[in-house]
């Protein structure tokens, strides 16, 4: 027996052991052996004239015994002569495959694609395997060899049979124990599985020897009481795909097909919203296939969801969901994108350079956005279907980055506006603006139906000014992330409706509230006492000043806003949740004012208190928020109508 050599020995142990996070790979880098062997014999038919082959005799077989407990992968590629086997075999890292890719670079072309590379992947048969036996017979040799090993000490070459050229792996599989149950891959449906799982893009055909059943031909004097009888039989059928639906031309391809591919890998019964095709070319080649789904899977705002694209590297499969391909915002995106010129590293799980992810990244990022552009801008009715699944994420991107995805997300989002009755987008709303509006205005609470029918919102629509009525609990957020709409001077100030200051009224109508706030001193001094911490001041509202307005209105100053108040509340996690800053506004024209003032005058300080409290209660029910006392408030209201 021939030893392996002492680092060798080690390395083997690394590599069996702590290379590869994921057994059931062994299958893949196997097939993608057996894929080299025979694009090495494909490359030396072009090249060598005395090589008749057709391609139809290429192809690789994967079969099993349950009884042995083998798996054995035989390809009819190029094969091995007995050197070829101990010096490719016998030397862990050696990769005859990359020499042959070094010795034939410029020839190649397009029609190989030797994915071998680092001369370890063979090894990872032990991970499953206590005996792994190669048989192969070179390409024009009628001699066949058997390298056979354990894994652990060496190897022995020994003569053996075999008609064609090619070579068979058989794998003589490990005995279960209570962790690891290697039966799996002693069933029809494990193997294919995971053909199609790492190997379905695979160029040549990888067939199995398949169980069916059918129907027996009705003998010729079946009686009518005859009941059909079934056999089984098996038949040798091709696994993989082979060509990746990303790599034909789009023209070749149709929509059903796409959405085939969608929906059987993305496990998704909808078609998808949009589908989008990238091949580049120059410092890095790719293709990508991008799929926008039409609903948001049910798990997307879990934490247990993983945003990602499949990456393959000359049509094997590296990783199933590839995070750094896309950026959280677009996190709903589904996808491929294939590139032989990836660095890979030993395991092919991850990559060598993330500086190569990233340029990816950063030009299926652009792709992403003109894609939903032109939907938004094309195809109204698409975008806004499209924007009810997956547009709090988008909002929440902005949220996320501290504003700095506010560029490429901004104009993407739609608000309901409660002018033209619609969603808007940004640019709606300011291509609609009077050109004296200075601001944006928003309201944000549960509902556009509710938000409407509010007396600050409609005292800026009674301006004149369009009010986005928000109700998402990330809208508020995102607002205060943003700050701004515009670039530079034209830049717009998004103004919550329920805040202290909106800048709309006159100088006149600030002073003469001032003046009425001053006048009224002692009147709003009892009411503020009367509620306490609940608010910070009373005051003569600029909003509300009419006798049909509302009495009275609470608005917020400071950062914290009234609805950012509710939703912090119900967060789950938060502890004490901030609170607002409360200024009850007193609308001075309406007939309660004046009932007030006269208390105050005739020092009915208990009425001055209990109206105080009805205002405010009043105001907050309005506004969608809870009482602090609904029963005391309930028997207030009972007591007037006494
Ligand atoms: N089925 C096969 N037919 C012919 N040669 C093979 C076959 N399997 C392996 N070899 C030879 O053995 C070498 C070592 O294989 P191994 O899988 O360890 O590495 P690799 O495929 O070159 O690189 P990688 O680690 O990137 O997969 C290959 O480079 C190839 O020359």
């Amino acid at each position: 027996m021939k030893k392996f050599k002492t680092e060798s020995k080690k390395l083997l142990d690394l590599m069996i052991n702590s290379i590869y996070t994921n057994k059931e790979i062994f299958l893949r880098e196997l097939i993608s052996n057996a894929s080299d062997a025979v694009d090495k014999l494909y490359f030396k038919s072009l090249t060598d004239t005395d090589v008749k082959l057709s391609k139809d005799e290429l192809a690789i077989h994967v079969s099993f015994d349950k009884d042995a407990r083998t798996v054995t992968v035989s390809d009819s590629g190029i094969g091995m002569t007995k050197d070829e086997l101990e010096k490719n075999l016998g030397t862990i890292a050696h990769s005859g495959s990359l020499e042959f890719k070094t010795e034939n670079d410029k020839a190649q072309g397009d029609d190989v694609d030797i994915i071998g590379q680092f001369g370890v992947g063979f090894y990872s048969a032990f991970m499953v395997a206590k005996e792994v036996r190669v048989v192969s017979r070179a390409f024009g040799s009628d001699e066949a060899w058997a390298w056979v090993s354990d894994g652990v000490e060496g190897y022995t070459i020994e003569e053996a049979e075999r008609t064609t050229n090619g070579t068979d792996i058989i794998l003589t599989l490990k005995d279960d124990t209570d962790e690891e149950k290697y039966d799996t891959y002693l069933s029809e449906w494990g193997l294919k599985s995971l053909i199609k799982k790492y190997s379905n893009y695979v160029r040549y055909p990888i067939t199995m020897d398949c169980d069916k059943t059918r129907e027996k031909p009705k003998p010729e004097d079946a009686g009518d009481d005859y009941k059909p009888e079934f056999e089984h039989y098996t038949e040798c059928e091709t696994i993989n795909s082979m060509v990746p639906i990303w790599k034909r031309s789009k023209s070749d391809v149709t929509d059903e097909e796409y959405n085939e591919f969608y929906k059987s890998n993305f496990h998704d019964f909808a078609d998808p919203a949009r589908t989008i095709k990238v091949h580049a070319e120059g410092a890095l080649t790719y293709d990508a296939l991008l799929f926008i789904p039409s609903r948001a899977p049910f798990d997307l705002y879990s934490k247990d969801y993983k945003k990602g694209l499949a990456l393959y590297s000359s049509n094997v499969l590296i990783m199933d969901k590839c995070e750094e391909l896309l950026p959280d915002c677009f996190n709903f995106v589904r996808g491929v994108v294939d590139s032989a010129d990836l660095q890979l590293n030993i395991s092919r799980e991850t990559l060598q350079h993330n500086s190569q992810l990233r340029a990816i990244a950063n030009k299926l990022e652009k792709k992403i956005k003109s894609e939903l552009e032109k939907m938004r801008d094309n195809h109204r009715d698409d975008y806004e279907k499209f924007f009810e699944q997956f547009g709090r994420g988008l909002k929440f991107g902005i949220y996320q980055s501290y504003g700095m995805q506010k560029g490429l997300l901004g104009d993407l989002l739609l608000f309901y506006s409660a002018k033209q009755q619609k969603m808007v987008t940004f640019e709606e709303y300011t291509a609609a603006m009077p050109t004296d509006q200075k601001a944006i205005y928003y309201a944000a609470g549960d509902s556009t139906d509710r938000l409407a029918k509010l007396p600050v919102v409609n005292s800026v629509l009674d301006r004149g000014y369009d009010v986005l009525l928000c109700t998402q609990d990330v809208d508020e957020f995102t607002f205060q992330t943003m700050q701004t709409w515009g670039e530079g001077e034209s830049a717009k100030e998004l103004k919550n409706v329920a805040s202290g200051d909106l800048g709309l009224e006159t100088e006149d109508e600030k002073k003469a509230a001032e003046d009425a706030t001053k006048e009224n001193e002692g009147l709003f001094g009892a009411m503020k006492e009367a509620l306490g911490d609940s608010v910070t001041k009373v005051a003569v509202s600029t909003k509300l000043a009419t006798a049909e307005a509302a009495p009275a209105c609470i608005t917020a100053e400071g950062p914290v806003s009234l609805e950012m108040e509710k939703i912090l509340s119900q967060m789950p996690d938060m502890g004490e949740a901030p609170k607002s800053d409360r200024v009850l506004e007193i609308n001075a024209a309406h007939p309660v004012f004046a009932t007030l003032k006269a208390a105050q005058e005739a020092g009915d300080a208990e009425k001055v208190k209990t109206y105080a409290s009805l205002l405010y209660n009043q105001a907050l029910l309005v506004e969608g928020m809870p009482l602090e006392d609904p029963v005391a408030f309930a028997n207030a209201v009972a007591s007037l109508m006494k």
